[in-house]
């Protein structure tokens, strides 16, 4: 036995589903048509140069046309886009007809109602297993601040906006200025 195969998958879904993220929606643009994915294995990874990542599946049809065209967007969901999310986690629909949308800077689609936004360039791709380990250079910003609610969380594959939002109500004065080390 590989140690592979002693890694159950429903297990291994289980498990993972108790690291309880956000979730973004990762849109492009080739000049044809926008694509887009719901996506919850999206982190910043370096401030100087500033790099995000994000990990699309082999099997994602967003993804080629993302690294066509080069460039991509991260549209921070709120609780309130809970069913955007349900649309952008799917396949077979047409993702774009259940929201308005503005090309950002790349021209890579800016979801409207989104907490905030990032506007990337990819700058590497590494094969990791079924999935790809894009980074991207962030070339533009949204806005720093939001009126536009809480944001959606995905915990133990359900959404957990409600729950969480009371518990996230105490850490919204953190961080003060001193609080980083
Ligand atoms: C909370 C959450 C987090 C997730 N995190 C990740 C993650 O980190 N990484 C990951 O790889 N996956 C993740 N997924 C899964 C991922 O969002 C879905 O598998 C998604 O459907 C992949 O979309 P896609 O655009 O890559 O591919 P597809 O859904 O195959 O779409 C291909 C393209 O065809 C278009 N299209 C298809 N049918 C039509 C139609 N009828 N009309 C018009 N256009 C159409 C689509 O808009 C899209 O542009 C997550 C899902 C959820 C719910
Ligand atoms: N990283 C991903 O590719 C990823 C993450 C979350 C959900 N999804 C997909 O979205 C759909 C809806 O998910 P769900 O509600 O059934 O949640 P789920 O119960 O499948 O997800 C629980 C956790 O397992 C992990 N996970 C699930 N599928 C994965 C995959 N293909 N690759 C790597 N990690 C994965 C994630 O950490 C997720 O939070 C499923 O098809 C799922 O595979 C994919």
């Amino acid at each position: 036995m590989t140690a592979a195969a002693a890694i159950d998958a429903a297990r291994f879904r289980a498990v993972l589903g108790h690291f309880c993220t956000g979730v973004a929606v990762v849109t492009g643009h080739d000049g044809t048509a926008p694509v887009g994915f719901a996506c919850q294995s999206f982190a910043a990874l370096s401030l100087d140069p500033p790099l995000v990542l994000f990990c699309p599946s082999r099997n994602s049809g967003s993804w080629p046309v993302i690294e066509r065209s080069g460039s991509f967007a991260v549209n921070v969901l709120s609780e309130e886009q809970q069913e955007l999310s349900a649309v952008f986690g799917a396949r077979g629909v047409d993702k774009f007809a259940s929201v308005p949308w503005q090309p950002g800077p790349s021209g890579a689609p800016l979801l409207d109602g989104a907490l905030t936004w990032l506007d990337c360039s990819v700058e590497t791709v590494h094969p990791a297993g079924d999935h790809y380990v894009v980074i991207g250079r962030v070339r533009a910003l949204g806005a720093e601040a939001t009126d536009h609610g809480a944001p959606l969380l995905f915990y133990r594959g359900q959404y957990a906006a409600t729950r969480a939002r009371t518990e996230l109500d105490t850490l919204y004065d953190w961080p003060r200025p001193d609080d980083w080390l």
